[in-house]
């Protein structure tokens, strides 16, 4: 072969050879910015305050970031392929699971709020999840990417404001908007499964005199023992309610007008029999009596007002005959 045509071939080699190390180092290159642009991230989901993690199709960490991965105790390395069973206790971890087989099959979003008792105060926090499937650049599942945040604080804000809502500040019972909302729930579930629902509307005799005699503090602490009275005899499904200044409501689930009538009776006698042990305040009091309407779920009815204006009749009835006594309607 003539020599020009060898130094030709040479030089078509070297240029060949010059461009695969040129596209090696472009690709290269490419892998270097990817690396480098991936850490980038890392170090953003790092100062994140939320735990940010991801995991495979079968509920295993495949990533977490740092404040992730410190509150399991454990580097990046040694969570991958692990799984919630060694970082929570079994209730909470069977909770996650089941939310993380859950975005995994229906490959939906999916939020909820998780509650994790403290291991050493035994306190408890509350953190919120939202959980969505992960998919590759081919769009095939891969596993599902979480980020929870912890919301004790405003849980427990939350829960305040709710009782707060609901409850009557001066008994601890519930107010009348919460007796209102059990009423219509029980209401609707009595008429469905044809069961018994009894009503009971108690209010105190002459209350204004306790008032006008002893002063309002006084009265306060005779609604108070009133309640306390009716709370001890009533069964745990039942709700005893303040619905009025002097006025409570009991509503009984699964109860007829007889037996409805029994309590009734009893409360009242137990109102002016009742005796606190030892030194208890309560027994200072001035003395009260109560009058009692009751009224039981009719087939007629076409909503739970009417049952509880029967209720309300059969309270003046016994107002009418010279209170401390028990109607039924
Ligand atoms: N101390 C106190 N009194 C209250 C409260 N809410 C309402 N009252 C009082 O309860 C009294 C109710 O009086 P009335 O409606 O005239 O009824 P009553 O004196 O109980 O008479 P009868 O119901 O007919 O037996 C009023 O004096 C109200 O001021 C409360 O939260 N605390």
């Amino acid at each position: 072969m003539p020599i020009n045509n060898i130094a030709l071939l040479v030089m078509v080699l070297l240029c060949f050879v010059a461009v695969l190390l040129m596209l090696n180092l472009k690709e290269h290159r490419q892998v270097q910015a990817k690396k480098q642009q991936l850490n980038s991230y890392e170090q953003i989901l790092d100062q994140v305050g939320a735990y940010i993690y991801v995991k495979d199709i079968h509920c295993r960490y495949v990533y977490a970031n740092q404040l992730t991965l410190n509150f399991f105790g454990v580097t990046q390395d040694q969570l991958k392929g692990t799984s919630d069973t060694e970082y929570f206790p079994d209730s909470v971890a069977n909770l996650l699971l089941k939310n993380d087989r859950k975005v995994i099959a229906l490959q939906l979003k999916i939020a909820d709020d998780i509650m994790v008792d403290g291991e050493e105060d035994g306190s408890c926090h509350v953190y919120h999840e939202i959980k969505q499937p992960f998919f590759d650049e081919k769009g095939k599942l891969t596993g599902l990417i979480g980020v929870s945040t912890e919301i004790t604080d405003e849980y427990n804000l939350r829960s305040e404001l709710e009782q707060l809502a609901n409850t009557d500040a001066l008994t601890g019972l519930y107010n009348r908007r919460s007796f209102n909302a059990f009423s219509e729930h029980e209401y609707a579930r009595a008429m469905r499964y044809f069961e018994p629902l009894s009503l009971m509307i108690i209010d105190i005799d002459l209350f204004k005199n306790v008032n006008d005699t002893y002063g309002h503090l006084v009265g306060d602490e005779v609604i108070r023992r009133v309640a306390l009275v009716c709370n001890q005899h009533i069964r745990e499904a039942d709700v005893l309610a303040r619905i009025g200044g002097e006025e409570f409501a009991i509503l009984l689930p699964g109860t007829d007008t007889e037996s409805a009538y029994k309590l009734a009776e009893r409360l009242r006698i137990s109102q002016q029999t009742y005796r606190f042990p030892g030194q208890h305040e309560a027994n200072d009091l001035p003395e009260v009596t109560i009058s009692i309407g009751v009224s039981t779920l009719s087939v007629k009815d076409k909503s739970f007002a009417q049952m509880l204006s029967r209720a309300d009749k059969a309270l003046y009835s016994s107002k009418n005959i010279g209170r401390n006594s028990v109607h039924v309607a």
